[in-house]
């Protein structure tokens, strides 16, 4: 597919921009005029205002969504601990989960499929940093179920946005905001808080998950790129507001909460949202959108230039996650290496594949569904059988990628690995070093002396 076809049709009906004032009404007249809280809203709704940063939080940061429903979110049984000894995602919980801080190179077999798990329970964490109870840092998710979650089932993380990028298979995801329809080479956000209920209309489904403890992903700066270029605001969508009617049925509201699994029952649908208006939303992205920028004299240039989303730290400039891509996309620097440099790091990178191959690695080891990790300054760069070709490849113009689409979580954080990571998944590739790099031959010649 060449990278300007890009996908249109889908089932469901979007509200378009990124971190836009939307706001979306199931039925005309839904929505209050002026006032959010109103002594009482239209058609005998509930005001509930859902805050995606602090009250105080700066204008140009603060997020919040206006939400008109049938009952309040808060009309549920307490919360009860599910599956306490087996589902955890926080490395501070011990002693169920070990977290390893290890320098070498991990390169990852393709993760298998699971069609034996829904959503909820279909989340692995890989790796990670920080702590979602101090909201600073990040984790690292593999994901692949196999079933629709419960009919009368929903969940929400606590812990963190949900970046979705999505290897294997569709997800179609009723969310209170609207349904959103996730397909092969998009990505789907869903901030920390926002409650959903996950379908596979195409069959069992895999990808990767960055959960983000801290902030919220942003577009990334575009300097002298001007104003137009990489991921375009205007191909960001959001769900417009439906909402089914349903206060008979027992709900069970699943919970991620400080990395554990908690569960509360209501006697009423959580996707009872009738109009919702505000800046904090869930929103899904077509890779194939992005408006790819590169060299077009010589030498290699860093992968901002591929960033699709960042989320900073309090050091401007210094991300605690950018999701960067790697597009397919035409290579015509002259005298050039043109694959990535050998390198070493202050951040760290874990790498996924959605499918192809990526550049950087053509001796057959980084798969889709695989994945890697070049922890903070661990030396990594092309496998030697890409330097070979590289070093010697005719430079005309070339086309990279096609077909292709990597992706890298890079974090100014070290990002420890779990032992499900580590051991237990038993994908990790024990020559991925030998392989890669330890058979590049030294080709040092030296001058003759005049
Ligand atoms: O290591 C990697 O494969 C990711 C990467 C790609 C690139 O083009 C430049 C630097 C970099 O870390
Ligand atoms: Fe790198």
């Amino acid at each position: 597919m060449p990278s300007t076809q890009f996908a249109r049709e889908d089932a469901y009906r979007y509200l378009n921009g990124f971190n836009c004032y939307h706001e979306s009404e199931a039925i005309e007249g839904a929505l209050p005029l002026g006032a959010n809280s109103p002594q009482k809203p239209p058609y005998g709704l509930y005001a509930e205002k859902l805050s995606g940063t602090a009250f105080t939080a700066p204008r140009h940061e603060n997020q919040q969504t206006w939400l008109y429903r049938i009952l309040p979110s808060c009309g549920h049984s307490n919360f009860e601990p599910r599956e306490s000894s087996t589902y955890n995602t926080n490395p501070e919980n011990k002693p169920y989960e070990k977290i390893h801080h290890i320098p070498n190179q991990l390169r990852w077999d393709p993760f298998d499929l699971d069609e034996t798990v829904d959503w909820v329970h279909s989340l692995h964490l890989v790796a990670g940093a920080g702590n979602p109870t101090m909201k600073s840092g990040l984790g690292i998710y593999i994901f692949a179920a196999g079933k629709d979650m419960d009919a009368h089932e929903a969940f929400y993380s606590a812990d963190g946005d949900f970046l979705i990028v999505l290897q294997h298979g569709v997800l179609d995801i009723q969310t209170e905001f609207g349904h959103i329809l996730v397909r092969p080479n998009e990505i789907c956000v869903i901030p920390r808080g926002i409650k959903y209920r996950v379908t596979l209309p195409d069959g069992p489904v895999r990808g990767y998950i960055l959960e983000l403890y801290q902030g919220h992903f942003q577009l990334p700066e575009l300097g002298p790129i001007g104003s137009n270029g990489l991921a375009n605001a205007r191909d960001f969508q959001a769900p417009v507001a439906s909402f089914e009617e349903d206060t008979s049925s027992e709900w069970h509201i699943l919970c991620k909460f400080a990395g554990h699994l908690f569960s509360a029952r209501q006697q009423h649908t959580p996707f009872d949202v009738v109009a919702w208006h505000g800046n904090y939303y869930p929103y899904k992205y077509d890779l194939g959108r992005f408006n790819t920028i590169g060299s077009i004299s010589y030498d290699h240039p860093d992968p901002s230039i591929f960033t699709v989303l960042t989320a900073q730290s309090d050091h401007p400039g210094t991300a605690v996650a950018d999701f960067v891509i790697f597009p397919p996309r035409w290579l015509v620097a002259e005298d050039t290496f043109r694959p990535p440099w050998y390198h070493r790091n202050t951040m760290s990178e874990f790498m996924g594949l959605i499918h192809g191959q990526y550049d950087a690695k053509t001796g057959g080891g980084f798969q889709p569904a695989g994945a890697s990790l070049h922890n903070v300054m661990s030396g990594h760069g092309p496998d030697a059988t890409t330097h070979e070709k590289a070093s010697n490849a005719e430079l005309k113009p070339a086309k990279v990628g096609e077909g292709s689409m990597a992706f890298m979580f890079e974090s100014c954080l070290m990002v420890g690995v779990t032992d499900w990571g580590l051991k237990k998944c038993k994908k990790v590739q024990e020559g991925y070093n030998k392989e890669s790099w330890e058979v590049l031959k030294p080709r040092f010649q030296r001058p003759e002396k005049k």
